[in-house]
């Protein structure tokens, strides 16, 4: 017993002693098991001894040729390269797909465009197609041998003259959700799309919606144009401004083929015959640089073509045409631009039908009834006189809940028909609780409670960067939408003014004397945003105005001479004038129309003439960093151009869209009061040096405005820039001729004068808490 308690004790004595080494080599006995299990398990897979484990060099695998893409990728127009085999080397499921028998192929050609150019590229397309001018060709084939020399066999089916279509005008439905149908005849169609990327509103807009929806409609099949031979995009953009890097080139293009692969089969085999190509219209890029990639495109669609019209079918070894190649077809995306205007699709259905029978005589198919005419030209009022504007097929601007609709409707702005809109201001509703009004208060004498801030288009055909609709309007150069009477905008915009001012009523602060008064509307600034002479009946409706003893303070873009000349009589004319050279002017208001410049000094030679007749005035809106620096001279000589009665000079409103932080404008764009003084000083300092005739008559410090005016308003020691609105209607209804010097009103009150700040003393100055005094900001922004 003793020995064996002996035994025991030596035991653990031992354990003591040793215990730290037993584990450990326990420990590295389980590690050494593991891993001869992990050796055994990599050998299974790699199908190698444990040399494996020795520490790998990296080796280039080589790359087949034939699969290293053969297509350049964005930034610069893609260029396609490489051969393309005869035969389907795999069952793609739609590649296998060979359509036997005779047929003809009818190639139609799609454009969609804003300013033109893409028109011109489809019907110059029509024309090069194969080298057709009109006649049924019947093209060969050359087909590489194995010993590689070529040999020629004729195609048996007959390719049809193609015709071209603008997307505008056609039925979508009936080439978008079924195929045209040739009378009985078997035909097979190859589409081919040629399509401009806009940021914003354009006319692909509900092109784009019309695939999406046929996509996901689901009464009919998902993929309906499955039973094309063939299609391919091909996109015009401008890298310059929407690089390739953003994502932001050609994007409409993109997203066009992505849809139209959906349409034609998904994943694994859609009709695509060849990648979405691209031109550049960026100058950079070299002279006709977009031109040549269409040709270069043209060159190696005709190749699919023709091997199309060979064998019947689509060769598989078009990597294109599986949905990879273009994005992930089957990730669900939506369009996100928040410029999306999307009409609706019923919007677009009684849209001309056009007869397959003309467009197979090879003509370029006429528009019928909804190519956009600018209405605003003596002709196009002569068309939409004709009844022409009013057709049905004519799209709504803001069409009743769409996109745009809810966009603008919940930054407060009612809707009025469809294509007006009138929003309450800031400086309404300050007024209404005597907290003061705006600068044409102190300035000109209107109260702002009393002033009504509308349009009768929401579209424009600018960009600026500091606009307030946050890039949710429509954009356009003419008139492309349904035209609504003068008579109901206005009895809409009234309405609507009134409601909004009946919602002031439990306000805090609101003042019943204004209150009542503000329900006699005595102002109207056609400012708010977008471009009111481009509504065709612009002249009645500011006589409507007028009859109603309402003054009209009207603003434009400068960009539509031809309705800027025949404007009639409006009580304060505007021009903004936001830059003062070329470069600039591109760069902050960007511009749709390509001729901008010329149009812009145009309206320049216009309102000098018209400074006879109405009270002219610019509005320049200062941005630091876009309009400002060196740019003294420059205006001035615009000053010396227009020769207008009053200069406006005023602080640019950070509006703090993702739109204007796209274009580079942030709070530091915003320049302080002390900056646009100094500016206004040594404008009107040049001005001074040559001799024509002006003075600073007025400020209004708390909305960073000043105002300098013509000599011709300093009367007897004293500015008079306020007006006499009694003499105005006065005058215009007298029928006789008047300038703007027979309806000058009082004197410009002191405290308004140069220097005294331009705060009205009868109103109470608020501060915002906790930030001392702070200068308000005026809400209208954009033209307003
Ligand atoms: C307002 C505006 C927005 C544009 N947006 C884009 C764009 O997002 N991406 C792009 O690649 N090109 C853009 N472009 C360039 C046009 O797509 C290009 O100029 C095209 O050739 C115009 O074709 P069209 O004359 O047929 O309308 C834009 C051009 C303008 C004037
Ligand atoms: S600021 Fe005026 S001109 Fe410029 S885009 Fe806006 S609405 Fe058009």
């Amino acid at each position: 017993m003793a020995e064996s308690q002996n035994n025991t004790a030596q035991l653990l004595e031992l354990w003591h002693s040793f215990r730290y080494l037993l584990l450990l080599l326990g420990v590295a006995g389980v590690f050494v098991l593991k891993l001869r299990s992990y050796i055994r398990n990599f050998e299974q897979r790699e199908g190698k001894g444990l040399t494996a484990l020795k520490p790998t060099t990296w080796v280039q695998v080589p790359v087949k040729a034939e699969s290293k893409p053969s297509v350049k990728t964005h930034i610069t127009p893609r260029r396609i390269v490489g051969k393309r085999g005869l035969k389907p080397k795999n069952g793609g499921k739609a590649a296998s797909e060979v359509e036997e028998g005779e047929f003809d192929i009818q190639t139609l050609i799609f454009y969609s465009t804003l300013t033109g150019s893409t028109q011109r590229c489809a019907e110059e397309l029509r024309t090069r197609l194969f080298g057709v001018k009109g006649e049924s060709i019947y093209p060969t084939l050359s087909i590489p041998t194995p010993s590689n020399s070529l040999v020629s066999v004729p195609i048996r089916r007959s390719f049809l003259p193609p015709a071209v279509y603008n997307l505008e005008e056609v039925e979508l439905d009936d080439f978008f959700v079924t195929l045209p149908n040739e009378n009985g005849k078997k035909v097979k169609y190859v589409y081919l799309l040629l399509l401009p990327t806009y940021e914003t509103d354009a006319p692909i807009r509900p092109f784009l919606e019309h695939l999406r929806e046929t996509h996901h409609d689901f009464r009919i099949d998902t993929a309906p144009l499955r039973s094309l031979a063939g299609f391919s995009v091909f996109g015009f953009g401008d890298s310059s401004e929407w690089p390739a890097e953003e994502g932001k080139f050609c994007k409409d293009a993109v997203e066009v083929d992505k849809w139209m692969g959906k349409l034609t089969g998904g994943k694994g085999g859609t009709r695509r015959m060849f990648p979405v190509g691209m031109g550049d219209v960026n100058p950079a890029v070299g002279p006709n640089s977009a031109e040549k990639s269409l040709d270069e495109w043209r060159v190696h669609l005709e190749d699919a073509m023709r091997e199309y019209a060979a064998t019947g079918a689509l060769g598989d070894s078009a990597d294109w045409r599986t949905a990879i190649e273009s994005g992930d077809e089957d990730s669900d995306f939506e369009i996100v631009d928040p410029a999306d205007d999307m009409v609706d699709v019923e919007d677009l259905g009684n849209v001309i039908r056009t007869d397959p029978a003309v467009a197979k005589k090879g003509n370029v198919v006429k528009r019928k009834a909804v190519l956009p005419v600018d209405f605003t030209t003596l002709a196009g009022r002569k068309a939409l006189e004709a009844g022409e504007g009013q057709s049905a097929d004519r799209k709504e601007m803001v069409p009743k809940g769409g996109v745009t609709y809810e966009t603008l409707t919940k930054q407060g702005y009612t809707i009025v028909g469809s294509h007006s809109g009138v929003k309450i201001c800031r400086w309404t509703k300050s007024a209404l609780r005597g907290r003061g009004s705006c600068y044409k208060f102190s300035f000109y004498g209107i109260k702002s409670h009393l002033c009504m801030e509308t349009t009768p288009s929401l579209s424009c055909s600018n960009k600026c960067v500091f606009c307030w609709r946050h890039g949710t309007n429509p954009v356009g150069t003419t008139w492309r939408w349904k035209v609504d009477p003068p008579e109901e905008i206005f009895k809409g915009v009234v309405e609507g003014h009134y409601r909004k001012i009946k919602m002031m009523k439990g306000v805090p602060g609101v003042r019943a004397d204004r209150f009542s008064e503000a329900f006699k509307i005595r102002h109207c600034a056609l400012s708010l945003v977008g471009e009111p002479i481009f509504y065709p009946y612009i002249n009645e409706f500011l006589h409507l105005l007028h009859s109603s003893k309402i003054s009209s303070f009207l603003v434009c873009n400068a960009q539509h001479p031809a309705q800027l000349a025949a404007l009639g009589h409006v009580t304060q004319l505007y021009v903004s004038i936001d830059a003062s050279n070329k470069d600039s002017l591109k760069k902050i208001d960007r511009p749709l129309h390509r001729d901008f410049w010329e149009r812009f000094q145009q309206c320049l030679d216009i309102l000098r003439e018209k400074r006879n007749q109405h009270r002219t005035v610019f509005r320049l809106t200062l941005v630091k960093g876009f309009n400002i620096e060196d740019e003294v001279q420059g205006y001035a000589d615009l000053v010396e151009k227009g020769l207008p009665c009053f200069v406006e000079v005023k602080g640019v409103t950070y509006c703090g869209t993702s739109t204007a932080g796209e274009a580079g404008l942030t709070m530091k764009n915003v320049p302080f009061y002390e900056e646009v003084v100094a500016f206004v000083e040594a404008l009107n300092a040049e001005l001074s040096k040559r001799g024509l005739g002006y003075g600073i008559a007025a400020e209004h410090a708390h909305s960073c405005c000043a105002l300098i005016a013509s000599n011709h308003f300093f009367i007897n020691g004293k500015w008079h820039t306020l007006i006499d609105y009694a003499k105005f209607f006065e005058l215009l209804e007298s029928g006789k001729e008047f300038g703007p010097e027979d309806y000058v009103g009082e004197a410009t009150p002191e405290w308004a004068n140069w220097g005294n700040g331009g705060f009205d003393p009868a109103d109470q100055r608020v501060y915002r808490k906790g930030k001392g005094p702070k200068e308000e900001v005026e809400e209208s922004g954009g033209c307003g």
